[in-house]
């Protein structure tokens, strides 16, 4: 939602792709979100930059493991920094800038495959909760874009807005967004 009310041309393209595809005379279903591409790209593109585990969960080697030339000790404590992957300008064009659109035009996915994108880990222990987390996502997303309009706190441009963040197990903004709904 932050990334969102800071670029409200993206929030008006996913509006517009909801009223387009859904209508206006029912809520957003499960059954949509597959023909709502600019929705995903948006979700893809926050988890991108804000990926919720920004370390992942830590693993434990429990063997010596070589790995592409490095040797990776039993007992080692290995933390994966999906958040500097996602911003990582080897793999990214304007890698600090909310773009949802440079998903749309290719395959990457975030289910474990891409590992340029793996906000909810990958292989053997990818997180579980992958399938209900990707259906909440989206469609609490596109209700409360759908059903009302939103403005930042009065008098904040969204060049203003703090995008700071705390790192913890999960990431969490340093400073809760204050948003105002509007009636539509
Ligand atoms: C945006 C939502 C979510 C994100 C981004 C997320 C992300 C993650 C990540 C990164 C891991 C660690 C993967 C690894 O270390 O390789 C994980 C593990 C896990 N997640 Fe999620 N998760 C989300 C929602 C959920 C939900 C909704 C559930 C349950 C209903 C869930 C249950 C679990 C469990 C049980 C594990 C541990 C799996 C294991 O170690 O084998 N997660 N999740």
């Amino acid at each position: 939602m932050t990334e969102l009310l800071c670029n409200p041309e993206k929030l008006s393209r996913v509006r517009g792709e909801i009223i387009d595809i859904v209508g206006t005379n029912r809520q957003v279903q499960e059954s949509d979100i597959l023909r709502l591409p600019f929705l995903q790209a948006v979700v893809k593109e926050t988890l991108r930059l804000h990926p919720t585990g920004p370390f992942l969960i830590p693993h434990n080697a429990e063997t010596n493991v070589e790995i592409d030339g490095y040797i990776i000790p039993k007992n080692a404590q290995i933390l994966v920094n999906v958040w500097a992957n996602g911003r990582d300008s080897n793999t990214w064009s304007n890698a600090d800038s909310f773009l949802p659109e440079r998903f749309l035009n290719n395959q990457i996915d975030f289910r474990g495959k891409d590992f340029e994108l793996i906000p909810f880990g990958a292989g053997q222990r990818i997180c579980p909760g992958l399938p209900l987390a990707y259906r909440m996502l989206h469609l609490m997303l596109a209700t409360l874009i759908s059903n009302f309009g939103w403005k930042l706190e009065k008098g904040i441009k969204p060049e203003e807005v703090d995008m700071n963040e705390k790192f913890r197990l999960t990431l969490q903004k340093a400073i809760p967004l204050k948003a105002l709904p509007t009636k539509l």
